[in-house]
């Protein structure tokens, strides 16, 4: 048994990166991006990192693969953690394949996910049929979030186009919606084929969302969650961050990085 520090290091420095919010928080979300962590690693994860964690994610298809009581298991402790959890928006894409998608709500809801990601990253999906599925989401009990944006860089789609979505998706009811950036975080949506930030995309997406705080950036690197942090500040949501990044990204944020702090640093400050 661990013994209680009567003084923890946050008594000792402030964070160079002000006003980062704590949970629960409105923004400032960390989705992670779980491609099959076991029990233990799981356990562990959220034994110290949870504070800084908003929504696992089961990626893709991963959820069929568990035996039934380690799944439930994870989502149990997920929940008992105040971490939301979602099957991937792949696995959701497959049920609409299959004309299963009321099969696919109450196994989900019978298993205890707590959010759906609805998404049409690889099929081909009509505005009536997701907005449909964004309704009947909710009215089945979960939270919403819907993924814009296609896997294949060569299906990519207008900023124009992205933004009537997402306002789309926010009207119809959803609580947050995904911009696409795989788990490769390279040649999708605002990242180029080497997983660097596209300037104009961004730009394009950033002036015309209207409610930003409903939006989650996926920057699975370092260097893209380090660019969102410098453009958007500590506060900026963001998804498949891996299992390992959690502490990182979250030092990322409020300084307590190189890569964050040089940023904040002035003359006067290290003189
Ligand atoms: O789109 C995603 O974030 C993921 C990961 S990847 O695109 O397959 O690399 O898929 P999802 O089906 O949403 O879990």
């Amino acid at each position: 048994m661990l013994e209680k520090a009567t003084t923890t290091w946050k008594d000792v420095l402030e964070f160079p990166i002000r006003g980062r919010q704590q949970k629960p928080r409105q923004a400032g979300l960390t989705m992670v991006i779980d491609k099959g962590l076991g029990l233990t690693e799981f356990r562990d994860l959220l034994e110290v990192a949870a504070t800084y964690i908003d929504f696992i994610k089961l990626g893709f298809g991963t959820s069929v693969f568990y035996p039934a009581a380690i799944l439930r298991e994870k989502i149990r402790l997920a929940r008992s953690y105040n971490v939301d959890i979602f099957p991937g928006g792949t696995f959701f894409e497959v049920a609409v394949l299959q004309g299963r998608l009321n099969l696919y709500l109450q196994t989900a809801r019978d298993l205890g996910y707590t959010f759906i990601e609805i998404s049409d990253g690889t099929i081909d999906m009509s505005r009536t049929v997701r907005l449909a599925a964004v309704r009947q989401a909710r009215a089945a009990g979960f939270g919403v979030i819907t993924e814009v944006g296609k896997k294949d860089p060569r299906d990519a789609l207008s900023a124009a186009y992205l933004l009537n979505q997402i306002a789309g998706d926010q009207e119809a009811g959803a609580d947050y919606v995904i911009v696409e950036g795989r788990e490769s975080g390279q040649g999708v949506v605002i990242y180029d084929g080497r997983g660097a930030v596209k300037e104009d995309i961004l730009a394009s997406l950033l002036a015309g969302i209207k409610d930003p705080d409903r939006v989650i950036w996926e920057a699975p690197q370092k260097q893209q969650q380090q660019a969102l942090i410098m453009r958007l500040g500590p506060n900026v949501n963001l998804g498949n961050v891996q299992p390992g990044d959690v502490l990182a990204l979250e030092a990322l944020r409020v300084g307590l990085r190189g890569d964050t702090l040089r940023t904040t640093l002035k003359v006067a400050e290290v003189s």
